[in-house]
């Protein structure tokens, strides 16, 4: 992820400009470099291989100058076979000499500088006397590396500064001077032999003597010479110990450091230079240069164009992103607008203006939702129609804005005793609704009744300035019995409150009038509860649930049943919601327990093979302390094993404190017993969500199992239950089979036990003992 400042620079345009320059930057830099490090590399190698291309001519020309001066040596030793008085001597070294181009003329002199010979048939050979002299002052020790030779500049200033005498001692065999030899050494005759072959305009070749004096120069095809280069840093090398090298010094008399080898003589006192005009060496590379040069110009100039074209675009963006930005602000802005107008107008049309509550149109809106999700619910939906008890006259006498303060008072009251998801609104005048959804029994519905009535009823002391009280008359319709629609149940419902308002103001009425006397009942029933435990009035009804592999009977659901002696068999539904509200679940539960245990002990006493029986255990029983210990003590007390007895709970169980149930349910699956979720199906839990409960089995739901043949969305719902219940290691039992059609559906989907009224409804123990006596069905 980039950074968010980053994020902005890049939408706004900024960031790109200064990425796109700095990009530009770099690629400049980059050319120019490769620009300058090629025409460097370039001319360091035209200047190396100069230097090498120098050094080799240098090598030659001093090799080939040694072989020359090595003659002059041979020629010494005729010389001292003329001082030896050899006649003929002199004779040999005519022809000799005369066939060597490279010296002009020869002579000998005896040890006191007489001349002895001379090719040139000389008196005397003035040009040689400096060095005979030169030979004497140095005491004749110049040394055998040299040659013992004396190379000096000449005498005469005739201009060819080339021509240069050359002496060679003579000594006898016990080495005393005995005379010299002489010779003019022609270097220009030498050097043009080079001018074809080593040398191009832009180069020279020096020769100089042991003094740093020029002997000779050979530049282009003009030679000369005669410059005294002594003590110069041209010449330093003279007097370094190596024998060749490079010169790094300008040339007396240049401007430019010209690129210079130099080579000293080995035997010979003697120097070569070859040097070129870096002019020379590198103008070749001018061209090719000024070429790179070029066209790195071109490249910068379109990475510029280029850089510029992408700035301008990022810049043209920016102002396009601003724009886009203000706009989407003004859209935002409007839709905000919009949004709030619309829902003012909402409010406005679906608000009670008075009360605030949904007004009708609202009422119709939920409660159609509501209906359509009662259908899956096997919970009852109540709708109360409430009508304030002599409204108009309060409205009449004390005026409408005690009247509306009245109204805003029981809409207040309405909400406060209700829960949050029940729905209230005014339907208009004094009319309001309330629909409660998800009511566990119908007992519920009558107490919701007394307390909306008891709320309603309590005085108003200060309305406007006013102490009033009032009572609603409170009408009934129960869904889907009274009516299948919001319109239907709400006619039912005002039916309903004027059966109310005709038996007299601050009462309620059910639509369906038997409810009326149920309601009664209910309290009734409340009154007895206790005493009918202790009475024995409650009896075990017990369901068997079937093996769908071969019918076999695999385990009972014990049911209860109230024997009341005047209402006859009344049903859980009728007293167990009764129980809850009224913590009387938990003794009730606690003779379950022990009434199931009793009958499997005396089952297997009598012979009977017993198989598991469940309980139902509701989320009150999970919090009872003392629920474990009472199911051990009756298991151990009846000498049962534990996976004897099964425990079903439901999915809200598993609603609030999930973790208290999850350990009350982990410790009972410990001590062996297993543990069923009932009516799956109808709650909100996922099978993943499951498959960390200590539960080994899940019961659909029978609303899914009704319309299996018919509902696709149901068969589906139960199809993919059964196999991924089965992926998870679980048991599926489908419970309400009612019909062989269902019962072969649920065999063929893979479904394991099924439980319902088409194999067997539930039957007192005395009636179940025949049935698993025999041990299985024959559905088929
Ligand atoms: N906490 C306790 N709850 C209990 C106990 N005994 C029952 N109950 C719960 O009361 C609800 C109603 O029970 P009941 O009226 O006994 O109905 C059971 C069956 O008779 C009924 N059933 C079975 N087969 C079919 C069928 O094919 N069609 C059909 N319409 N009804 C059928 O289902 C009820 C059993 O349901 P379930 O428990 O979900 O398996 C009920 O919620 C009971 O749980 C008790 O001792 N304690």
């Amino acid at each position: 992820m980039r950074p968010t400042w980053l994020n902005t620079a890049f939408q706004n345009g900024r960031g790109l400009s200064l990425a796109y320059v700095l990009l530009s930057c770099f690629l400049l830099i980059v050319i120019w470099t490769i620009t300058f490090t090629r025409i460097h590399n370039e001319k360091a190698l035209a200047v190396e291989s100069s230097v090498a291309d120098s050094k080799n001519v240098a090598a030659i020309i001093s090799s080939n100058l040694e072989e020359v001066l090595s003659k002059a040596l041979l020629y010494s030793r005729i010389g001292q076979s003329v001082l030896d008085g050899d006649a003929h001597a002199s004779s040999y070294l005519s022809p000799l000499f005369l066939g060597d181009s490279a010296y002009l003329r020869v002579a000998i002199f005896d040890a006191n500088a007489r001349l002895v010979y001379s090719s040139a048939r000389q008196k005397d050979e003035p040009e040689f006397a400096q060095l005979i002299n030169a030979a004497y002052v140095s005491s004749l020790m110049y040394s055998q590396r040299q040659g013992g030779m004396i190379i000096s500049p000449p005498l005469k200033k005739d201009g060819y500064t080339w021509r240069v005498p050359l002496l060679i001692p003579i000594k006898n065999k016990k080495d005393e001077l005995q005379g010299f030899f002489t010779a003019i050494l022609d270097l220009g005759y030498f050097l043009r032999t080079y001018k074809d072959v080593s040398i191009s305009s832009g180069s020279r070749i020096e020769i100089l003597n042991a003094t740093g004096f020029q002997l000779a120069e050979l530049s282009g095809s003009t030679l000369s010479g005669g410059s005294n280069f002594a003590g110069e840093e041209y010449a330093l090398f003279l007097v370094d110990n190596k024998t060749d090298g490079e010169i790094h010094a300008v040339r007396p008399g240049e401007r430019e450091q010209q690129i210079g080898v130099s080579r000293k003589l080995e035997r010979y006192p003697l120097a070569v230079i070859v040097s070129r005009d870096p002019d020379y060496v590198l103008g070749k590379l001018t061209e090719p240069h000024r070429e790179y040069r070029y066209q790195a110009v071109i490249i910068s100039v379109i990475v510029l164009l280029f850089c510029y074209a992408l700035v301008h675009i990022a810049h043209r963006r920016k102002r396009l992103y601003e724009k886009l930005l203000y706009s989407e602000r003004e859209k935002s802005g409007l839709i905000d607008q919009l949004e709030m107008e619309k829902s003012r107008a909402y409010q406005l049309a679906s608000h009670d203006y008075l009360t605030g509550i949904p007004n009708r149109m609202l009422f119709h809106e939920i409660a159609a939702t509501e209906l359509s999700r009662a259908r899956r619910s096997r919970k009852l939906y109540a709708l109360f129609f409430l009508d304030l008890d002599k409204f108009k006259v309060i409205n009449d006498t004390l005026g409408h804005a005690v009247g509306d303060a009245l109204l805003q008072n029981v809409a207040k009251r309405l909400r406060s005793v209700l829960r949050e998801y029940d729905l209230v609104a005014r339907l208009g005048g004094d009319e309001f609704v309330v629909l409660v959804s998800e009511i566990a029994a119908e007992e519920r519905i009558a107490e919701i009744a007394r307390t909306l009535l008891t709320a309603i009823s309590e005085p108003y002391p200060d309305l406007e300035g006013h102490e009033v009280q009032t009572t609603p008359s409170i009408g009934i319709a129960l869904y889907p019995r009274d009516g299948q629609s919001v319109d239907e149940l709400l006619t039912s419902a005002d039916a309903a409150m004027y059966t109310a308002k005709k038996a007299g103001s601050g009462t309620y009425r059910f639509y369906d009038a038997s409810l009326n006397a149920s309601a009664a009942r209910g309290l009734e029933l409340l009154a007895r509860f206790r005493q009918a435990i202790k009475a024995d009035e409650f009896r075990l009804h017990y369901q068997p649930k079937v093996a769908l592999q071969n019918f076999e009977i695999v385990g009972l659901e014990a049911l209860i049943r109230w024997e009341h002696p005047e209402h006859g068999l009344i049903f859980p539904n009728d007293f167990i919601p009764l129980a809850e509200d009224h913590d009387l679940i938990i003794p009730l539960g606690h003779w379950i327990i022990k009434e199931v245990c009793r009958q499997l002990a005396e089952w297997r006493k009598r012979g009977i093979t017993p198989v598991p029986v469940a309980i139902n255990v509701s989320v009150k029983q999970l919090q009872d302390e003392l629920l474990l210990e009472t199911i051990l003590s009756a298991l151990k007390k009846y000498k049962l094993p534990p996976f004897l007895l099964e425990i079903e709970v439901t999915e809200s169980c598993f609603i609030g404190d999930i973790d208290s149930a999850k350990s009350v349910l982990e410790k009972l699956r410990d001590e062996g017993l297993r543990i069923s979720l009932d009516d799956y199906g109808t709650g909100y839990s996922s099978l993943s969500h499951i498959k960390t409960l200590p539960v080994y089995a899940l019961k659909i739901d029978r609303s899914f199992i009704r319309d299996i043949r018919n509902d696709n969305s149901d068969a589906m719902i139960v199809a993919s239950t059964v196999s991924l219940a089965r992926n998870l290691g679980l048991k599926v039992i489908a419970e309400g089979v009612e019909s062989k059609e269902q019962l072969m559906h649920l065999k063929v989907i893979g479904c394991d036990e099924v439980q319902g009224f088409y194999l067997q409804r539930p039957v007192s123990a005395e009636q179940i003992e025949t049935i698993l006596q025999k041990g299985k069905f024959d559905p088929l």
